[in-house]
């Protein structure tokens, strides 16, 4: 997709189109909107990666609260976004055992009790072994930095999520 075709999207349709690049938040997409013409690609995640870092400590927490567990309810009773499904898949989490699937329950209820809001990691670029590592050494950190943290991993979903759309032809690595 050519970007002045990405620059001439009425307002309804470029929010339905990137409205989730970050997980349920499409007013990300909707406040973006009004950054346009972007350059390329990259500049529309610039100002996305701009827009998160305006937001106070609560609107951080809030982005990483509207993502899904990793292997969680929603995957087990097949409620998660389309995007979601297809990363968390790729990751593995949906052919778990019910072992593992016992052991990823423990990991994120611990990390919730701990920080106050999910897990939150780019699963498109982890396989569960990375995932199991990376929640038990992440749960080592303090708030601040663990918000950052997470807070980047969004933004490699989101990067992701960007290219899947405006290039879908092409096998997108970061
Ligand atoms: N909790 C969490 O990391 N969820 C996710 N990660 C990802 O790549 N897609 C998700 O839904």
């Amino acid at each position: 997709m050519d970007i002045n075709v990405v620059n001439a999207l009425p307002y309804e349709e470029f929010v339905k189109l990137f409205g989730n690049v970050v997980e349920k938040c499409p007013l990300i997409s909707a406040a973006v909107w009004s950054c346009r013409p972007f350059k390329d690609l990259a500049n529309i995640e610039v100002h996305i990666a701009e827009f998160i870092h305006s937001l106070p400590d609560s609107g951080k927490e809030g982005i990483l609260r509207c993502h899904p567990d990793l292997a969680g309810r929603d995957l087990q009773s097949g409620t998660l976004t389309q995007e979601s499904q297809e990363e968390q898949s790729q990751a593995g989490m949906t052919t778990l055992d019910s072992a593992e699937i016992l052991k990823m329950y423990r990991l994120n209820a611990e990390y919730k009790d701990r920080f106050g809001f999910p897990f939150v990691i780019c699963a498109r670029l982890n396989n569960k072994a990375d995932i199991v590592r990376q929640l038990s050494e992440r749960l080592k950190n303090d708030r601040a930095a663990e918000r950052e943290r997470a807070i980047e991993e969004v933004k490699k979903i989101c990067s992701l999520r960007l290219r899947n759309i405006v290039l879908p032809d092409i096998q997108t690595k970061l």
